[in-house]
């Protein structure tokens, strides 16, 4: 499993990096700078064929040192700067170390023959040191424009360019985005989502695209869209939370993510945030005594016309490999479930006395519940019957919304439970975090859904896996993984009707299988997603089950 950072973290490894004498800061920037320019060409070989004939000095420009002001030797407007054609960059630079990586990268493509044009955001004798040495390092053969958000626009607007570098914020950054680069931000934001515009410039961000924070996902207002994101030893959390999408559409800020290795060790930092992926002996532990030894899981049906989630969500704990799966019905809804289920037995429960009786046999091992249970007073006693049970059980969709009107309810679960709440069901079931969630963000790190879902968790006293695109599943003890359907898993066909009841059985069949709660979610939810990928557009939710022999297969011949 990958870890994802915090900006604190991932300073403290540095620091202890360069405290234990091992590298210095200045070296980490040079990888940093050169992982940059390695993702940029990987990504677009085409870029990489500028030789290396203009070099450092290759165009003579006066040293002007320590100053911030225009360098007098730069053409003040942008036709002078489109003057002539070979590989052009427009490298826009923050104040701090992320715009030490933007001097850094600069360099090195100069190097390579390219047009390089910096622009500056802020002090430069301010500058941290070795953001500062590279500035310097910059000024000996080039010069610096001053930040001027009309004349960036100008400029991306009527030059060619094949490449903006936005190394202005990465994980420093605790406040909105300053208004003197609003403009900026709107020449990006048209610019990077035309995506048929033939020959645009490819937008590359340093770290994390400026304006979003590492720590949260969230947009501190006016962030720059990207089309790469090269970040540094490992991925921080901020990348894989949703921020809200630009105007027009949810495609995600940071395009797609590289991490670039730049020679820093693994640290151990307990509580991490993990970006979940399974280990398979999680799902060959298949007894070869009997089908018991594989659980039993009591999945609860609504009444008549209602039966649907509940028989896809059985379905599901069958095919995860629980060894036997039975549906609670109620007796008006028997006939119409009878007619449809074959694998999946059936037993009458007409209330919660009866579902009592029916969890004496200790076989029953873990229970799913919620999806189209109903909102009765009987549905309710059905939620408490099922919680005093104390077995491993999975609560959705109803079953929720009932624990959200009563506190005694909600003071019944324990740890052998699990929540998979949508936004909407976490805002009714924790109103007051919902509402940190959704404040809108005015510095950074902002409150983030890792934040949000392990506080639920704590007070839920058991494990919550908050949906979405991005599935945070966090444990009441603070350990939390982000499940992601981004980037190369995207796979937003998932959001159809029903599918979360396919998840919820999921749940229940691993739970059934002896699996802890909370590796029983993340597995779940990693399934889903996958087999979703695996069947494509066009996916109902009835295809998740079915599509799970495949994944599994695939899965379980990995090297
Ligand atoms: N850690 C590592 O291992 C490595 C880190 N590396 C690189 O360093 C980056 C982190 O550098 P960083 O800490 O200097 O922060 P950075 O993002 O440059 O911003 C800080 C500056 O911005 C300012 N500022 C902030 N918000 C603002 C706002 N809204 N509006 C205006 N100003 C604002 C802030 O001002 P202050 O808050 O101090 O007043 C300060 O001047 C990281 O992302 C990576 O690229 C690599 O070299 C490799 C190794
Ligand atoms: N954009 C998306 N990409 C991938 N998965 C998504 C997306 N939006 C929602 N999902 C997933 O789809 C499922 C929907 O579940 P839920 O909201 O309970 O729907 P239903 O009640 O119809 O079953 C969840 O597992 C959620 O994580
Ligand atoms: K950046």
């Amino acid at each position: 499993m990958t870890e994802l950072l915090t900006a604190a973290q991932m300073r403290a490894i540095e620091t202890a990096a360069i405290e234990s004498g091992e590298v210095t800061g200045l070296e980490l920037m040079e990888r940093a700078g050169a992982g940059v320019v390695e993702a940029i060409f990987e990504e677009w070989p085409e870029l990489a064929g500028a030789d290396a004939a203009g070099g450092e000095g290759g165009i003579a420009r006066p040293a002007e040192k320590g100053g911030v002001a225009l360098h007098p030797a730069l053409p003040d407007s942008p036709q002078d700067i489109c003057e002539q054609k070979k590989f052009r960059a427009v490298v826009l630079c923050g104040p701090g170390n992320n715009g030490g990586d933007g001097f850094v990268v600069a360099r090195l493509l100069r190097q390579r023959g390219w047009e390089v044009e910096v622009f500056l955001y802020g002090d430069a004798v301010k500058m941290p040191p070795d953001a500062k040495a590279n500035y310097e390092r910059w000024l000996e053969n080039a010069g610096v424009h001053r930040w001027d958000d009309n004349f960036i626009e100008d400029t991306l607007d009527e030059c060619d360019h094949d490449l903006v570098v936005d190394a202005v914020f990465g994980t420093g950054l605790t406040r909105l985005m300053p208004d003197d680069t609003e403009r900026t931000w709107h020449g990006f934001v048209p610019r990077v989502f035309s995506w048929h515009q033939k020959d645009r410039p490819k937008y590359v961000a340093v770290d994390i695209p400026s304006g979003i924070c590492s720590d949260s996902g969230r947009n501190l207002e006016g962030a720059f869209p990207t089309d790469l994101t090269v970040s540094f030893h490992r991925a921080k959390i901020g990348h894989y939370l949703l921020a809200k999408g630009p105007p027009d559409g949810g495609t995600l800020w940071c395009g797609k993510v590289v991490v670039k290795d730049i020679g820093l060790k693994d640290a151990c930092i307990a509580d991490a945030v993990r970006l979940f992926d399974p280990t398979i002996s999680t799902l060959t532990k298949f007894s070869d005594t009997h089908k018991y030894s594989h659980g039993h899981a009591l999945i609860l049906a609504g009444g008549p016309g209602r039966t649907g989630a509940a028989r896809m969500a059985a379905r599901g704990a069958l095919r995860v490999g629980a060894g036997l799966v039975t549906l609670a019905v109620p007796p008006a809804a028997q006939k119409e479930v009878a007619a449809q289920v074959t694998a999946i037995m059936l037993r009458q429960v007409g209330d919660a006395t009866a579902l009592a009786k029916v969890l004496e046999d200790a076989r029953f091992n873990a229970i799913g519940l919620g999806p189209a249970l109903g909102l009765d007073e009987d549905a309710a006693a059905l939620v408490a019957t099922a919680l005093e049970a104390g077995r491993a059980t999975v609560l959705d969709a109803d079953a929720l919304t009932l624990l959200a009107k009563d506190a005694a309810l909600f003071a019944k679960l324990h740890d052998k439970c699990v929540l998979t709440p949508h936004a909407g069901e976490f805002k009714r079931l924790f109103p007051d975090i919902a509402a940190k969630l959704e404040a809108v963000p005015t510095k950074g790190p902002a409150y983030s859904k890792v934040d949000a879902t392990r506080e639920a968790a704590k007070r839920a006293g058991c494990l919550v896996l908050f949906k979405g695109p991005d599935t945070v599943i966090a444990a009441p003890d603070g350990r939390c993984s982000i499940n992601s359907a981004q980037y190369e898993r995207a796979a937003p066909w998932l959001a159809t009707a029903g599918s979360g009841d396919v998840l919820t059985g999921f749940i229940a069949g691993l739970l059934a299988r002896g699996i802890a709660p909370q590796q029983a979610a993340e597995t779940a939810a990693w399934l889903h997603v996958e087999c979703a990928l695996d069947f494509g557009p066009g996916l109902i939710a009835e295809d998740l089950p079915e599509q799970l022999p495949n994944v599994l297969r695939r899965l379980l011949s990995r090297p």
